[in-house]
């Protein structure tokens, strides 16, 4: 698949032809991209714009249509100069576009005036999809009707807020939920709408194609990258195939570990997909890892989706405190160990616990537990442990970003049990 972006270039690279490629290479689209203009900018102000010349753009869509076929072509900041050459394009080669009208920066630089605005019409009106997040909607939508203008019936408008919100001849056809993530990111428009022209190359039908985008953008906010005034949107994509190959690959390194650290009631490590709603969004082994007869452990069960309850609560609590932590591995408690891993490695394990003991009735114990331990340090820890109470086991519990990250925790925590015992 190939897509052509056609934008404005950021060189901190939060935005603009860098987000975009960035954002078509992580979804395995190859990205072809037009550049406009340069704008140099942070994430405190825009300090110019440079635009192309006429003569300059056009040869650069020369040499992507000499050398490529394109259906799929998404914009990004445009130009006079820019909108005249596309328009041609479009008619020349049939193209679909999506048109993310980017009419200000987030810095409240405005790239529009009103000349431009009366091509941007022209271009919606030969467009597939326009993504206006909510007050480029209110502008455009003035402007069609100050100008009398109309655009197109069968337009798609794509309102981009928290929640998005699909429209097509004034009718809402969708909304997409979303989720307030704590954070001003910068380049979230460009990552999403070259995202849903991405899964569009691939064959997705458009309301699937925005609702994966609507992940993609998700996870590429809750990984996005700290600068000095800001964040980064940071093109991340996990999705299921992702959470089973990790899920199978930490079981292989499992494998590799001398692991005794095995409960009772045996262990579980589940991977949540970001921010996960529900079980289904989590997967773990269907069975469990039980101890042999020969001091080694079976691994039972497949990896599913909503296999967990338990495992899995424990991370639907922990998400909330910090959308990073994904995973999460239950394994043998030991007194001993704690109290090693608290006084000797407080730099290198963030600890915490809840008494079974306080629990108030009618509460989920995994979900009350979790919060408590949560709760008590302000963060989620590495581990929580809890000491068991009326035939309940005690517990240790181990956090992380994945379950390889997970596993490579419990390997170092065996270590230290196996230095204990052999004392
Ligand atoms: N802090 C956030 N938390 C959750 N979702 C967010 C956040 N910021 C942006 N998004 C999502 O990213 C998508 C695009 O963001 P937005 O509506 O801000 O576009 P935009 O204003 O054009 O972005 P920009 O101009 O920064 O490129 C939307 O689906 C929106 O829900
Ligand atoms: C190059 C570029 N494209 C898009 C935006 C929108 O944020 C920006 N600030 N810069």
């Amino acid at each position: 698949m190939v897509i052509l972006a056609v934008g404005g270039y950021d060189p901190t690279g939060g935005a603009g032809i860098s987000a975009d490629i960035k954002t078509s290479h992580t979804l395995g689209v190859y990205c072809l991209s037009i550049i406009t203009s340069i704008i140099p900018q942070t994430n405190k102000e825009v300090y110019e714009k440079y635009d192309l010349s006429k003569e300059n753009i056009e040869n650069q869509f020369k040499s992507v249509f000499e050398e490529f076929e394109i259906e799929y072509v998404k914009t990004g900041v445009l130009t006079s100069q820019s909108i005249d050459i596309l328009l041609k394009y479009i008619d020349k080669y049939d193209l679909k576009v999506i048109c993310d009208p980017v009419l200000a920066s987030t810095t409240k630089y405005n790239f529009v005036d009103e000349k431009l605005m009366d091509k941007y019409i022209e271009l919606f009106n030969k467009s597939y999809l326009i993504t206006p997040n909510r007050e480029e909607y209110n502008k455009i939508m003035e402007f069609v009707k100050n100008k009398n203008y109309h655009l197109k019936k069968d337009l798609y408008i794509l309102i981009t807020g928290i929640d998005d919100i699909l429209k097509r001849n004034s009718t809402t056809i969708n909304i997409f939920k979303g989720f307030k993530i704590n954070k001003e990111v910068h380049g979230t428009g460009c990552v999403y709408s070259t995202a849903i022209t991405a899964f569009l190359s691939k064959g997705y039908k458009l309301e699937d194609a925005i609702k994966e985008a609507k992940n993609f953008i998700l996870s590429s906010i809750i990984y996005a990258k700290k600068t000095k005034y800001g964040y980064n949107s940071n093109p991340t994509y996990i999705n299921k195939e992702t959470v089973i190959k990790n899920l199978s690959y930490a079981i292989y390194l499992l494998k590799k570990i001398n692991f005794t650290l095995i409960p009772e009631v045996g262990s579980n490590i589940a991977e949540s997909l970001p921010l996960p709603k529900d079980f289904n969004d989590i997967a773990s082994l269907t069975g469990r890892i039980i101890k042999n007869k020969l001091g080694g452990f079976y691994v039972v069960g497949d990896i599913e989706f909503g296999a967990s309850e338990h495992i899995a609560k424990i991370i639907l609590s922990a998400s909330k405190f910090n959308p990073k932590i994904r995973s999460c591995m239950n394994i043998k408690y030991d007194e001993d160990l704690i109290k090693t891993l608290k006084e000797k490695f407080k730099d290198k394990f963030i600890i915490s616990s809840f008494d079974r003991s306080e629990e108030p009735p009618n509460v989920s114990t995994m979900e009350w537990g979790t919060t408590i331990a949560c709760k008590k340090i302000g963060k989620v820890p590495d581990i929580i442990y809890d000491k068991g109470g009326l035939g309940k086991e005690p517990m240790i519990r181990v956090l992380g970003k994945d379950s390889i990250d997970v596993i490579k925790k419990v390997e170092f925590i065996q270590k230290i049990y196996n230095s204990i015992k052999e004392k």
